[in-house]
């Protein structure tokens, strides 16, 4: 099995929404409430969930941009500092339109401390072939671009500080249908050439599916169900993840009929439930749910998938 590049343990973070007269905060927004997660070299980690279940947040965790709470997060790597970068679902608000590409794309390296022009200038002519757009192209401004090539560019700045992890948020979902593929097989390639590690977010379970290894689904700040992702497509254990695939369109079959599988809407995260946080949404509850629940494996046969659901503890494996 590869390293793993970081591990979670634990991690919560919350929110002040509301202070008293002192400015001490009264009210929190729960938004990561016990994340446990290991992400190894090589691999397309997809996070889903809904809007609100903290998938942003914790991207800004990984990037440093934002303190847990609560918990640890552990980098394996040498140099003390892990080096994480992001791509944006839109590469037009995530360019800076006043410069010219070869000093967008080189930016993650002249903060590194290289700044001599021509080294930067032969760098950027580097990685835009890497990510296929022409170095001749680079005197160019953002807007001068498609959508593709703006992302392309996005990948190529990414790419430039030589990072443990590449967060990708909505890679693909501002752009034409016809170019989302484009990127898609670009940003394969890419990993297969540079070991490049993937968190992939994404509410688009189609994207999750085609480009993640494993899948971790996200419900209320926790992940409910983590694994390899054919495994939990062709085998959902928790009920949330079954409700979230069965929203998802399949070309071909006949649409769900309307209010038949809505997915529940996301409970607010205030006040935590005390128990399983989907227990009211549950329609599988049983005794025992009033309990915090664990992420644990499904069963011994399948180590590596789990789930957080009272109904796979140990004693009972089949989920009854
Ligand atoms: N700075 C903040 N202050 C207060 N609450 C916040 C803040 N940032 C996030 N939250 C809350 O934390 C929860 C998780 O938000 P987050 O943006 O991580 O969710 P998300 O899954 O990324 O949603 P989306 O898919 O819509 O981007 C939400 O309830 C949100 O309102």
């Amino acid at each position: 099995m590869p390293e793993a590049v970081l591990t979670l343990d634990d991690i919560h973070v919350r929110f002040p929404v509301k202070r008293n007269w002192r400015g001490q905060a009264r009210t929190w927004a729960h938004a990561l409430n016990g994340v446990d997660l290991t992400v190894r070299r090589g691999e397309t980690l997809g996070v889903v969930g809904e809007s609100g279940c903290g998938k942003t947040t914790l991207a800004q965790v990984l990037m440093g941009l934002q303190q847990p709470t609560q918990g640890q997060l552990r980098w394996n790597n040498d140099r003390g500092q892990p080096n994480v970068q992001i791509v944006f679902q839109d590469p037009q608000s995530s360019l800076d339109p006043r410069l010219p590409v070869w000093k967008i794309i080189t930016e993650p390296s002249y903060v590194k401390g290289e700044s001599q022009e021509s080294v930067m200038r032969a760098r950027a002519s580097r990685l835009a072939q890497q990510v296929g757009l022409s170095p001749d192209y680079l005197n160019r401004y953002p807007h001068e671009f498609s959508g593709g090539q703006r992302q392309r560019i996005a990948i190529a700045r990414a790419l430039a500080s030589d990072p443990d992890v590449i967060v990708l948020d909505e890679p693909t979902s501002a752009l034409d249908i016809s170019v989302q593929a484009q990127i898609i097989n670009l940003l394969f390639t890419l990993q297969r050439e540079h070991q490049l590690t993937y968190i992939l977010i994404s509410h688009n379970v189609s994207v999750i599916r085609h480009m993640s290894n494993r899948i971790a689904v996200m419900y209320l700040g926790q992940i409910v169900e983590l694994g390899d992702t054919a495994q939990v497509l062709a085998r959902q254990r928790h009920p949330y993840t079954r409700l979230l695939l069965d929203a998802v369109p399949v070309l071909g079959a006949p649409l769900p009929e309307s209010g038949a599988q809505a997915i529940p809407e996301l409970p607010g995260n205030r006040v935590l439930p005390t128990g399983c946080f989907f227990l009211d949404r549950c329609a599988f509850r049983k005794q025992g749910c009033e309990q915090q629940q664990q992420l644990k494996p499904v069963s011994t046969e399948t180590p590596m998938h789990s789930v957080r659901c009272h109904r796979y503890d140990h004693d009972e494996p089949d989920g009854k």
